[in-house]
């Protein structure tokens, strides 16, 4: 296998706050890895880097053999990465169709905007736009304001939105995050499908362990700003420098049960 997605020493610093810290990370093509690490261990910080939003001190990312360090945020989404936010970023104020029908023609304002007014373009756009709303389990609320779906409605949204652009590796921060157990298991399930039926690779940060755990193939633990392990779950999560990195918080908390840290 090959790696799709590769940082090589990223650095950046907040003022006297080092963000990273030397950050090198490995996505494989075609897995679902995870990227976890304790509160300020600077991981929405890496992804903020590699999806443009953040310049780095220091470092590189690849993109296959191109390197896109440094590239503006719609350069690196047309380039085939995408990504949702730990806080949703979808238009309140539009309905749900409406924030699917802005996706499509961000995608593909470089592109051709004119001929995408045109009746067939629009007919296009607003099937896919069903389809893929469809996919995520929320086409029946198409026609609603996007501000009055529940907060795991719009992680589904923001997940339907980000695949109008068909990107390679979609980067997802906090998809679990304040979202009740059925919609988690729900966003579980459709990032397996897109990756077992679609290839699709992905990167995930989250604090749910047991998402974590039961998702990814590959997990690579982040602490003050560096890689300090990467591996399969079970590996990683009886790693003494991971229980190490999380010293204070309570091993409940992450799901990592009695049994397994008896082992
Ligand atoms: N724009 C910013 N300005 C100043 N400091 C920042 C900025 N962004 C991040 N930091 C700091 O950089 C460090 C890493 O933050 P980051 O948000 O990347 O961590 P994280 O691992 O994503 O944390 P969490 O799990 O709480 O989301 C923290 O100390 C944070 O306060």
């Amino acid at each position: 296998m090959t790696a799709l997605l590769r940082t090589e020493g990223i650095s950046k610093a907040y003022g006297g706050v080092q963000a990273l810290d030397g950050a090198t990370i490995a996505v494989e093509e075609g897995t679902v890895a995870g990227l976890i690490g304790p509160n300020g261990s600077g991981k929405t910080t890496l992804f903020n880097v590699i999806t443009g939003y953040e310049t780095p001190d220091a470092g590189q990312v690849w993109f296959g053999d191109r390197a896109i360090t440094n590239l503006a945020p719609d350069k690196v989404f047309a380039a085939g990465i995408g990504r949702t936010f730990q806080l949703t970023r979808i238009f309140p104020r539009l309905t749900v169709i409406e924030n699917m029908l802005i996706a499509a023609q961000a995608r593909d304002r470089p592109r051709n905007l004119l001929s995408w007014f045109g009746k067939d373009a629009w007919t296009h756009h607003r099937r896919h736009a069903l389809e893929l709303l469809e996919f995520v389990g929320i086409e029946g609320h198409a026609n609603v304001l996007a501000g009055s779906l529940s907060y795991g409605q719009r992680k589904l949204l923001e997940l339907a939105y980000v695949l109008v652009a068909d990107p390679a590796v979609i980067l997802l921060d906090e998809p679990a995050g304040g979202v009740n157990p059925t919609l988690i298991n729900h966003i579980a399930d459709r990032i397996r499908q897109l990756n077992a039926e679609q290839g699709k690779t992905f990167l995930l940060v989250e604090h749910n362990m047991e998402f974590v755990m039961g998702l990814c193939s590959v997990i690579t633990v982040l602490e003050s700003g560096a890689a300090v392990v990467s591996g399969p779950p079970g590996i990683v999560k009886t790693d003494k420098r991971v229980l190490d990195a999380y010293l204070g918080t309570d091993l409940d908390d992450l799901g990592v049960d009695d049994e397994e840290e008896a082992r």
